[in-house]
């Protein structure tokens, strides 16, 4: 069967999305399916593949699943790429609502190529866990923003190791069963931070992880490093902001917005 796809990118971490309103995708395909499609050798190639489906109540609801196949909650990028996925679709408005399994979303395309989003609270906050790893400690604080983070503020975070202590970090004992996207975060003049993930599901370092993003604001914010709204700069260099209400480490009000652009479109045999 062919299948038409587009390919978005939000701060370079990219997907493939399909509008699976029909459901010409069958649940059990899903997983195998993302892990073919993001294969950047042998398909179109991404960070995860998304899928626009029918909603009972709202505009839509996004499906997320990882490039090795694994399903996530939420994405950030993702949600940012599908509401101008839906868009330009005809699905949706400018503004527009949408479901997550993290919770519901209210979208607004900005620019042609800017879109914010305002989320749901972000819950399990944990501050200064030690996690021990290849002979280092570090000062971990947890986060769940759709999907769990930790964040850890660096000196250096041109030399740090992200994908070797990322990837020990993801797994560690601590964060089992389900593991962590781990967040490499300095803080920079002018209320900047900047942000390098290793994403659990993609198992390496992207180019940007929105959900990392707003975690790695928030605990900014909840330390005193930094004041909503925070600029963040991602590892490709694209500029997002995040913006939160905090009234004794009760955050709500989030708000992340950054770039989603459509880079080409095109017709896959599955
Ligand atoms: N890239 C995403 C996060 C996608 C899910 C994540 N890899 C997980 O499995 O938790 C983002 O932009 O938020």
């Amino acid at each position: 069967m062919n299948i038409n796809f587009s390919k978005l990118t939000a701060a370079g971490n990219d997907f493939v999305l399909i509008d699976n309103r029909e459901s010409v995708i069958a649940k059990e395909d899903c997983q195998s399916l993302a892990k073919k499609l993001c294969d950047r050798k042998y398909s179109i190639g991404a960070d995860g593949l998304i899928l626009l489906e029918k909603s009972a109540c709202k505009d839509f609801k996004m499906k997320y699943f990882n490039s090795d196949g694994s399903c996530a909650s939420m994405c950030g990028n993702g949600g940012r790429s599908i509401a101008k996925f839906a868009y330009d679709l005809g699905v949706a408005n400018l503004k527009m609502v949408f479901e997550t399994d993290a919770g519901v979303i209210n979208a607004e395309i900005l620019t042609e190529d800017r879109v914010r989003l305002d989320l749901y609270a972000p819950r399990d906050l944990k501050k200064d866990i030690k996690v021990e790893v290849n002979g280092k400690e570090f000062d971990v604080d947890f986060i769940n923003t759709g999907v769990p983070h930790a964040v850890i503020f660096v000196d250096d975070i041109e030399k740090i190791d992200v994908f070797g202590y990322g990837r020990a970090i993801r797994s560690h004992k601590t964060f089992v069963p389900a593991g962590v996207n781990v967040n490499f975060v300095k803080v920079i003049k002018g209320n900047t931070l900047l942000v390098r993930t290793y994403e659990r599901g993609v198992e390496d370092e992207t180019l940007a992880c929105g959900t990392g993003i707003i975690a790695s604001g928030i605990i900014s914010v909840l330390k005193g490093f930094a004041e909503s709204p925070v600029k963040v700069i991602a590892r490709g260099g694209d500029k997002l902001l995040v913006s939160l209400k905090n009234s004794k480490d009760k955050i709500s009000n989030v708000v992340l917005e950054g770039p989603a652009l459509i880079t080409f479109k095109g017709t896959v045999k599955i």
